[in-house]
């Protein structure tokens, strides 16, 4: 039997950050199933196949990552694959509040557990929003986000579509 574990985000692009977390939980279990959760509310950047698109080339090679998205509660997501665990990456004490609420809901909804790893400290100020703004403006954000990923930004914000 295959241990799966599943890394939600919404990706809106992936990061140095989310791809650290994602190569480390890929050592840990035999397939992890990257969940591009897909919020209607909220307009993104990039479109939902775009998103899952620079996920599947930068996780490549790993060669244990499937990349899929999902609208809906996770839980369903991981119940329909058969997955028993959540693995996310926390990257200060703010996070911990709602995560632990998260986690708590969820495993009291499914039973699904919610395993934590420490963001590298290097990433811990890093989120996809701020990446965004800082571009936006003009700032250097190379040395945050994988090449190809960098390279959608710039064309993005140069206003291609
Ligand atoms: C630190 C961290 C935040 N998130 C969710 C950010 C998002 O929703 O895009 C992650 C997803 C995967 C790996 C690490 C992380």
């Amino acid at each position: 039997l295959l241990r799966r574990a599943v890394c939600p985000g919404s990706f809106d692009p992936v990061t140095n950050g989310h791809l650290d977390i994602i190569a480390r939980a890929s050592k840990l279990y035999d397939v992890v199933h990257v969940a591009v959760m897909i919020n209607k509310s909220k307009q993104g950047l990039f479109t939902v196949e775009e998103r899952i698109e620079l996920l599947r080339q930068v996780t490549a090679e790993y060669g244990n990552v499937v990349v899929e998205s999902h609208h809906g509660l996770l839980v369903d997501f991981c119940k329909e694959r058969d997955i028993p665990a959540i693995v996310k990456g926390l990257r200060a004490v703010s996070d911990f509040d709602y995560e632990l609420q998260m986690a708590q809901m969820n495993n009291g909804l499914s039973g699904v557990e919610t395993l934590f790893i420490p963001t590298n400290p290097t990433y811990s100020f890093l989120s996809s929003s701020l990446v965004k703004e800082v571009a936006a403006w003009g700032g250097d954000v190379s040395h945050l986000l994988p090449p190809v990923v960098l390279e959608a930004l710039t064309g993005r914000i140069a206003g291609d579509r």
